[in-house]
């Protein structure tokens, strides 16, 4: 604990409730060192429950930025050369202790993040997930190979992995967009140089504890805290930096693709979403209304993959309105560490954004079965609330929501459905809600969405490719895809003369 922290009581709360009290690191994490501990940080984390100081971690300048490099860099020969065994061993050991420190990894993160602490569990075993999958990965650099078409020679197809990787983070899944990059990154060899949000910093951080202690070599796995701009920036302009993969909003994304283009970067992009979710009269109405809360308020409405956009078939539209209402008004809010449904929202623009999608869609004709304000519980709560009628011209249709409000319109065609679906720049995922067979395979055919969920809202995992269409993204994470990302293809053919 640094002197910092020791005189603030939000943070000594926390400190109390971990059974591994190093784990709360306040540092950047350069080169196998702990930097700033000791120092009040320029970068201020606050609990968003009670909007109390939590800590701080230092601001890494451009220069530090770059040395981060520099140590990557230096351990990139030896890691990549690692056989693939050994570095799985290490990844496994990573796993290992991720999921001994559950507890307290999912206590850091409702700290920071302010999600309930049953999800902050579940997303720390989620990105565990990733570490253990890409352990075993790591030992199956599979490619196809070639019969040579060439007289008197043979041909081989190489996996190498591509040097340095630049890693960003956003704030509402601190942990598991961390690992499913930098899993996938180390596994195929890579050295990793990280940068997560200035807002929930910790859990990065403590993964850097757990991965020094598991044996990851000094420079192999860097954590660069900080102001973004000052931090990503030297890197997107770095040639030794081959990859640079982003996790957050669509609007950063297209910023760093340009970034990256002078040096031609690797760019792997995951980025918002707009999610529809559809029902047709033929579902199972009270499987499409449990499924819809969990689509709509898991991180308390902060997931790409959140649905956004509902429409209901007419004919069962009244009863699922009705049935949704009745659901959300049963939901609690409160402090993440009291476990309720929906905790805190991130930040006040999250907050005003709510308010904002909320009054356009009622001045164009919407109205508002539930919720529809800030919720008493504190300053960046907002209620859980239910928009029906909302016309297509409304914000709520065309821009990321990212909190607890659920937009509603009624359709009357398949055709007309998968149109406006499809009208929007995002393609992250689709839910659908039908029990017709053909209708499945018709309207998962027709969706312009990287994943299309069936009649449930789980879909993601280790083993499967995750990612959007559209300008949702670039690339893929998770399965053997989100290891090939970090990997170039070398082709050499040897003569036999
Ligand atoms: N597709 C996915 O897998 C996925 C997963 C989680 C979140 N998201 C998206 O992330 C967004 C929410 O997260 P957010 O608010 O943290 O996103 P954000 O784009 O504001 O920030 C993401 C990361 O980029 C950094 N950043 C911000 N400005 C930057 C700049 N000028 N240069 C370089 N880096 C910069 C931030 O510090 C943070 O680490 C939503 O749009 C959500 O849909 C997508
Ligand atoms: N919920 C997503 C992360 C997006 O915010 C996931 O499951 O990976």
């Amino acid at each position: 604990m640094n002197s910092a922290q020791a005189s603030n009581p939000q943070s000594d709360d926390l400190i109390d409730r971990l059974a591994d009290r190093e784990l709360f690191c306040p540092a950047a994490y350069i080169d196998g060192e702990r930097i700033g501990e000791d120092v009040r940080g320029e970068i201020i984390v606050t609990d968003p429950a009670s909007g109390r100081f939590l800590g701080s971690v230092p601001g890494m300048d451009a220069a530090q930025s770059r040395r981060a490099v520099d140590a990557a860099q230096n351990a990139f020969a030896a890691w990549s050369g690692l056989l693939p065994q050994e570095r799985s061993a290490t990844l496994r050991r990573w796993f290992d202790l991720i999921m001994g420190a559950q507890e307290d990894l999912a206590q850091i993160m409702t700290a920071e993040q302010g999600k309930p602490i049953s999800e902050a569990r579940g997303e720390i075993a989620y990105a565990a997930s990733f570490v253990e999958f890409y352990a075993e990965e790591t030992k199956r650099p599979n490619i196809e190979s070639v019969t040579s078409h060439l007289p008197d020679a043979e041909v081989e197809i190489w996996r190498e992995p591509c040097g340095v990787a630049a890693l960003i983070t956003p704030w509402n899944f601190p942990a598991a967009m961390l690992t499913r990059k930098a899993a996938a990154a180390l596994a195929a060899g890579c050295t990793c140089v990280c940068h997560p949000s200035g807002e929930t910093p910790f859990s990065a951080t403590a993964l850097a504890i757990l991965a020094e202690r598991a044996g990851m070599p000094k420079g192999v796995f860097n954590i660069v805290t900080g102001k973004a701009r000052e931090i990503v920036a030297p890197w997107t302009e770095d040639p030794r930096v081959r990859v640079i993969s982003f996790t957050g909003s669509t609007e950063i994304g297209r910023l760093l693709i340009r970034q990256s283009a002078d040096t031609v970067k690797r760019v792997i992009m995951e980025l918002g979403g707009l999610a529809p979710f559809i029902v047709f009269a033929d579902a199972d109405l009270d499987q499409a209304v449990e499924e819809a809360i969990k689509a709509k308020f898991a991180t308390s409405g902060q997931d790409c993959l959140a649905a956004n956009r509902f429409f209901i078939e007419r004919s069962i539209y009244d009863r699922f309105c009705e049935k949704l209402a009745a659901a959300i008004m049963a939901l609690s809010v409160g402090p993440g560490i009291e476990d309720p449904d929906i905790g805190p929202l991130m930040n006040k623009e999250a907050v005003a954004k709510q308010a904002e999608h909320v009054a356009d869609a009622l001045a164009k004709g919407a109205k508002c079965l539930v919720g529809g304000k800030r919720h008493a519980a504190g300053d960046l709560f907002f209620e859980p609330t239910v928009l029906v009628d909302v016309p297509p011209d409304a914000l709520i249709m065309h821009e990321e929501t990212f909190g607890p409000v659920a937009a509603i319109a009624p359709f009357d065609d398949e055709a007309d459905v998968l149109a406006r679906a499809n009208d929007t720049e995002y393609g992250l995922v689709a839910y659908l809600h039908t029990n017709d067979p053909r209708r499945i395979y018709r309207a998962s055919r027709a969706l312009q969405y990287g994943m299309v969920a069936i009649n449930r809202t789980k879909v993601t995992g280790a083993p499967i490719p995750f990612g959007g269409m559209k300008q949702s993204g670039i690339g893929r994470e998770g399965a053997r895809l989100g290891m090939e990302a970090f990997t170039e293809v070398k082709y050499v053919c040897r003569d036999w003369h």
